[in-house]
């Protein structure tokens, strides 16, 4: 296990790319498993949970060829459906919570789908009902062995019909998406998730040969075609990594630019990070932030305090709240911060709190910051992260901080964050890693 060593209060400077998005890699890449023909996916992130993935699809016998750093070729010509089947299979499959998609694919085109219960971040409750459900509608049959958490669907013909999703579950969607894309006939999608992870998958199928109306809104329809062929794909800037920088650049006073963000898909993003005072310019399809010595949280406009809260697309992705946490905490101001989708995400702010911020977590789903200002400055701590966002919100705090702060458990970091470490130090960061073999 490696930790970060980071010794803050230094500023960054210059410009950072943003890696391709780290969700919409998960779906997109699934999908290769529609086709027997070749496709292509470019900017795909080099991060733990899309390796993980591709692994999992080279071991199911897709052909897997790299063409360079962030650009694959699959060709799912021979599948080898044993696998699914095999001990194997069941540790691979459960290392990353992406790899439920596989099910929706395999489903329409082999008749059958298998995934041991999936991994991905410890931050609450995080059910598959509403994949199993559409399934389910679409005619499969649901088995679930509960000694080894592995569920199973299968059918020989899948039918297209009108559902009503339980919730806008975002891989939810994505997956019975794929499964009706080859049902026959037409499938409604009600209550559908729309983040650009599920228009960019749409758009992908279509270009596969799909027939899907409605893409951006919560209601898809989807008209079965037999047969869906190659295509090639480009994933867009991933948006969480995009707030995150913002979040490092307000943290550090620096100024930065963010490169080739696609502005008309950050959704309410750019506002939220506003409202808490911070500088954004757009500049072409750049966001530039200016160094700024401090930011003001704004007030409702009845002057009450402001509250920043998750919800389904276009809604604010629940993704980003860890970091306007952290930056929250050297504004001028107070903010609520209401996590209503997950349960566990904001028990990390114990360590914020070790470090000199000032916050109170209400309950699990809620904490009020009341920013410093930077009058007083984080100090370094030893920490450890639970979970991909808190992990980086930590990042953050560490990179402002007095001192030097020591971060354990960065494989959690490493899941979605593409070389982080590198491209700090490139921005003038003091950063490393450390391999710690104790
Ligand atoms: C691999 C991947 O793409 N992961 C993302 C995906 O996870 P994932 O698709 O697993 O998350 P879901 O959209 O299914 O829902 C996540 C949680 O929110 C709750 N929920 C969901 C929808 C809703 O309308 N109301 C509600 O309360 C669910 O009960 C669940 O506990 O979407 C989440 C929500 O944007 C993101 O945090 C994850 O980064
Ligand atoms: C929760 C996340 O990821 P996953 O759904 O893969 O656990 C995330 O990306 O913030």
């Amino acid at each position: 296990m490696s930790i970060f060593k980071i010794e803050g209060g230094h500023q960054l400077r210059g410009e950072i790319t943003p890696q391709g998005a780290k969700n919409e890699a998960l779906q997109v890449i699934c999908a290769v498993l529609l086709t027997a023909e070749k496709v292509t996916i470019s900017n795909i992130p080099d991060i733990q949970d899309v390796n993980k993935l591709i692994f999992i699809l080279g071991e199911l016998g897709v052909k897997v060829t790299r063409i360079d750093k962030n650009t694959y070729e699959f060709q799912a010509d021979e599948i080898d459906l044993d696998y699914l089947k095999s001990a194997k299979f069941k540790k691979d499959g459960s290392s990353l919570r992406g790899s439920i998609m596989i099910v929706g694919p395999l489903l329409t085109r082999f008749g059958q789908g298998y995934i041991p219960r999936p991994g991905g971040d410890k931050i609450g409750r995080r059910r598959l009902d509403t994949h199993f459900e559409g399934f389910i509608k679409l005619g499969a049959k649901f088995r679930y062995n509960p000694e080894e958490y592995f569920y199973g669907v299968e059918a020989e013909e899948l039918k297209g019909t009108y559902m009503l999703l339980d919730e806008a579950s975002v891989t939810g969607t994505a997956n019975i998406l794929m499964a009706a894309v080859m049902a026959k006939g037409e499938t409604t999608i009600y209550n559908a998730a729309c983040e650009p992870y599920i228009q960019q998958l749409s758009k992908m199928l279509i270009s596969m040969g799909a027939d899907i109306q409605g893409i951006g809104s919560n209601k898809l329809i989807v008209n079965g075609v037999k047969y869906l062929g190659g295509c090639e794909h480009r994933i867009l800037p991933d948006m969480i990594e995009i707030g995150s920088w913002i979040g490092m650049a307000v943290m550090t006073k620096s100024a930065l630019t963010i490169k080739n963000v696609s502005w008309e898909n950050l959704g309410l993003i750019p506002n939220v990070f506003r409202k808490l005072g911070i500088a954004l310019e757009k500049h072409d399809d750049d966001i530039f932030i200016p160094s700024q010595k401090e930011y003001v949280i704004q007030n409702f406009m009845d002057d009450s305090i402001l509250t920043i809260s998750d919800a389904p697309w276009p809604g604010f992705t629940p993704d980003l709240l860890s970091i306007v946490l952290v930056v929250a905490t050297q504004a001028k101001g107070s903010v609520l911060v209401h996590q209503k989708m997950f349960e566990s995400r904001l028990f990390f702010v114990d360590k914020l709190i070790d470090m000199g911020a000032k916050i109170i977590l209400c309950d699990p789903h809620r904490a009020t910051v009341i920013g410093l200002n930077h009058d007083s400055e984080l100090r370094g701590s030893v920490m450890s992260s639970p979970d991909i966002r808190a992990g980086i919100a930590l990042v953050i705090a560490a990179l402002s901080a007095q001192g030097t702060s020591t971060i354990h458990n960065i494989d959690q970091i490493d899941r979605g964050y593409e070389r982080i470490d590198e491209r700090l130090r490139a921005l003038g960061a003091k950063i490393e890693r450390i391999n710690d073999s104790f």
